[in-house]
């Protein structure tokens, strides 16, 4: 996952310390481009527009209709600009293409509202008029020629990033941009192809590779990764057949409020559910009776309750210390009370925490108390609770999410996990994680409650705290790809539905 800049320096690597030439790269981008979409181009019957831009996005575009050409599809090249501001190795590209034989249409020989016209001709259009060069806001004709796309019944494909998508994503106000139904990305995926809206532009994604040494990825030390099921299976604790309940970790979960009795269930079933030995649930005993008979597994410590909420956790922190190995707060908690407790913990509880819903609410009083913290601390916030943590506004949570989680893991030395889609897991160290599956089925109450129940089952069962985190994400949102492919309208999913699919997507994990 890389941002236009690190792409830009992952190439002049390759180029410039490693000597792969320029133009062997655009070969094999375009041939990598073509590879892997003529399985979607029925060779009698597409007529293809590839339209090229001035800069080296053009100069695939190039490779790319020399070789659809030389396949004998129908193919016509649109170049926008004029023919001498086409430079370097998108330059070798247009005149190698056009020595071997084929022409290209000049976009300034015809009126504009001409190219409407003109598109009419065509079923698919290649867009390789802007790439990773794009910046600013788009110039004419660019503007109209996209929009004129999008208008068209045309089915885009797009050559490395849609067009008019800058790759860092950031500038999401004013998306005028091609909307493909397929992105061909090269070597390595950009920023903007995991935040919304831009990925919404993208339409199906691939990722090809062009030959770009790992070592030259390696040198601009892109410090995000995609988290895949290859990480996940090579991973997940496997079950050691010696082994008793106490070796899969004692969890406490504190959640639970007289008007919020599921939210404590969820979390609990899900941490049974995922491995953990013993659960005991901390809730107030006025929620108990509730809870508890929806709760067979678990045991229960009983706190003191105002206002239909916990008012103290009525057991010190050394004996939590000895008796649980990692505690969840916060799922239908309520926030009713002082939450003190919270506080007590952050300073005086010296094992994993994690802290998850109404729990943030109180945490946004005790930031400080983070700063001192040593021990491993998850924050599972989503954007409302992570925008209502640091102050910032949704919009500019969701136009940095990146940027804006690494520097608060980074500040408070805690592991972040901003849900929604593509949740981002990031470290301590500023090293993000970024998960691909689920849908949107899961936004809805409940949810994030199982997936704190699924963190603390892994993080006492692994020892390395990024990867439980990232499987646990990684899990939650198969179960909800699972139920969706299995027939479950994402509409209808409901939070329980997650908990009661996870042994058939550990089982399908295991046997893939
Ligand atoms: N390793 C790789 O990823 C490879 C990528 N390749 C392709 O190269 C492009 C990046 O090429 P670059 O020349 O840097 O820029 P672009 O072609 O994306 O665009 C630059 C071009 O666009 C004009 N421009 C910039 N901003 C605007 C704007 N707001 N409005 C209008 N026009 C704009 C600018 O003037 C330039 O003329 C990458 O995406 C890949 O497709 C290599 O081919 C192979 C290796
Ligand atoms: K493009």
């Amino acid at each position: 996952m890389v941002t236009g800049e690190e792409m830009r320096q992952i190439d002049r690597y390759a180029i410039e310390e490693i000597g792969l030439k320029e133009e062997l790269l655009m070969e094999n981008a375009g041939q990598a481009f073509v590879n892997e979409i003529t399985s979607l181009l029925d060779k009698k019957t597409a007529k293809i527009a590839v339209l090229i831009g001035a800069g080296n996005n053009g100069g695939d575009g190039f490779v790319i209709s020399r070789s659809l050409l030389e396949k004998g599809y129908h193919v016509d090249v649109w170049l926008i600009p004029p023919l001498e501001k086409v430079k370097g190795a998108a330059r070798y590209h247009m005149d190698v293409y056009l020595k071997s034989g084929f022409g290209l249409i000049s976009y300034h020989t015809i009126a504009n509202e001409g190219f409407m016209q003109q598109l009419t001709n065509y079923s698919h259009v290649i867009d390789a008029l802007l790439g990773t060069g794009f910046k600013g806001t788009l110039r004419s004709p660019y503007k109209e020629i996209i929009e004129q796309v999008n208008k068209s019944n045309c089915s885009v494909f797009t050559v490395d990033l849609p067009s008019g998508i800058t790759a860092d994503g950031t500038d999401v106000e004013t998306l005028m941009a091609i909307k493909a139904s397929h992105t061909i990305s090269f070597q390595c995926p950009k920023l903007s192809s995991f935040i919304y809206p831009p990925r919404e532009f993208y339409g199906n994604l691939s990722i090809v590779d062009i030959g770009i040494p790992k070592l030259a990825v390696i040198k601009v030390s892109s410090k995000r990764h995609l988290w895949t099921e290859e990480d996940v299976t090579r991973t997940l604790p496997v079950r050691r057949p010696s082994s008793h309940k106490g070796s899969h970790g004692k969890g406490l979960i504190i959640a639970g409020s007289k008007s919020m009795t599921g939210a404590p269930i969820l979390t609990t079933r899900a941490c049974h559910r995922l491995g953990a030995g013993l659960v005991t649930l901390a809730t107030p005993c006025s929620a108990h009776p509730a809870i508890a008979s929806q709760l067979i597994e678990a045991t229960f410590h009983l706190c003191p309750s105002k206002n239909g909420e916990i008012d103290d956790l009525n057991i010190s922190n050394d004996v939590l210390e000895k008796r649980y190995d990692a505690i969840a707060i916060g799922p239908g908690l309520g926030r009713n009370n002082n939450g003190f407790f919270i506080e007590a913990l952050i300073k005086g509880y010296h094992k994993p925490l994690i802290i998850d819903a109404d729990g943030l609410y109180y945490l946004k009083y005790f930031l400080p108390g983070l700063l001192v913290r040593k021990q491993v601390t998850i924050l599972t916030p989503h954007l409302g609770e992570f925008a209502y943590l640091t102050n910032e506004s949704i919009k500019m949570i969701e136009k940095n999410r990146f940027q804006l989680s690494k520097e608060f893991a980074e500040k408070y030395g805690v592991y972040l996990v901003l849900k929604g889609p593509y949740t981002i897991v990031t470290t301590p160290e500023g090293h993000q994680f970024i998960n691909t599956t689920g849908n949107s089925s899961l936004a809805k109450g409940g949810t994030g409650d199982v997936l704190t129940g699924m963190v603390l089952a892994l993080i006492m069962q692994q020892k390395d705290v990024q990867m439980a985190i990232s499987n646990a994400t990684f899990l939650h949102g198969r179960a909800a790809d699972y139920l969706t492919e299995n027939g479950w309208n994402s509409l209808s999913v409901v939070a329980s539905d997650l908990v009661n699919v996870l042994p058939q997507v550990l089982d399908q994990l295991q046997n893939s």
